[in-house]
């Protein structure tokens, strides 16, 4: 998984879900926080698709209940899998240890990292925005940030950033979660978002405002972005 081009991942707790996938998704986001016993699952797995493990913090909208050495090492032990491409890691925890080691141990194992910001209330200023982007393409080999819009200029806001980082050279990936975003999903991967995150069955969407996968598949190959 080297995020070049866009990487279109199927968000899920379970990996039975990755046969359902195959049609549309490059790639399974794993989330262990959402999961009863992910290492297992992992163990059991012998899918098509390489995983994104990602082990939520509930500080970033996630449910993984352990202290943050334990959250992070979740992810380490994930990393060894070899169906595991990438691990997702917030950039709160890059900023320090436990976070710099958890990262540095995913890419001994031959994973790469995804830097990771959410903000469940609000779409940040442009020049936050463009910070907190580069600071997440910096610690990450893609920096990602998913953001809530509650209008079009928070949107709009969201798309330029892409743009801009994208053009600077930094790997990003971005989303306006809520319902005023939700075309940025389709449309941010021709702006330069390198991951689009759907669920299989939108019953059981892992964000305000995800498309389910096939739709999302389909917007996204009609207009032109992967
Ligand atoms: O960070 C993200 C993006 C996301 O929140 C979304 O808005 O699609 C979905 C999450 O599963 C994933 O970890």
């Amino acid at each position: 998984m080297d995020f070049d081009s866009l990487v279109l991942a199927a968000a899920t707790a379970d990996l039975a879900d990755e046969p359902a996938a195959r049609d549309h998704a490059d790639a399974v986001e794993f989330r262990m926080d959402l999961a009863s016993d992910p290492l297992a699952a992992l163990d059991d797995y012998d899918g098509d698709l390489p995983l994104i493990a990602t082990n939520r913090d509930p500080a970033e909208g996630g449910e993984a209940d352990a202290p943050e050495r334990e959250r992070l090492a979740v992810l380490e032990e994930a990393s060894a899998h070899d169906a595991v491409g990438a691990v997702d890691i917030e950039l709160a925890s890059l900023r320090d240890d436990p976070g710099t080691a958890a990262a540095a141990t995913a890419r001994d194992n031959g994973a790469r990292v995804i830097a990771s910001v959410h903000d469940f209330e609000a779409t940040p200023a442009a020049a936050r925005l463009a910070a907190l982007l580069t600071e997440a393409a910096d610690h990450g080999d893609v920096g990602k940030a998913a953001v809530t819009a509650t209008d079009r200029d928070d949107a709009l806001r969201v798309l330029s950033a892409t743009h801009a980082a994208t053009e600077r050279g930094d790997r990003v990936a971005t989303m306006a979660m809520g319902e005023a975003g939700r075309h940025t999903r389709a449309v941010a991967p021709l702006y330069g978002s390198k991951i689009g995150y759907a669920p299989v069955d939108p019953a059981e969407a892992t964000a305000p405002g995800q498309y389910d996968l096939a739709t999302l598949a389909d917007l996204i190959d009609r207009l032109g972005g992967r």
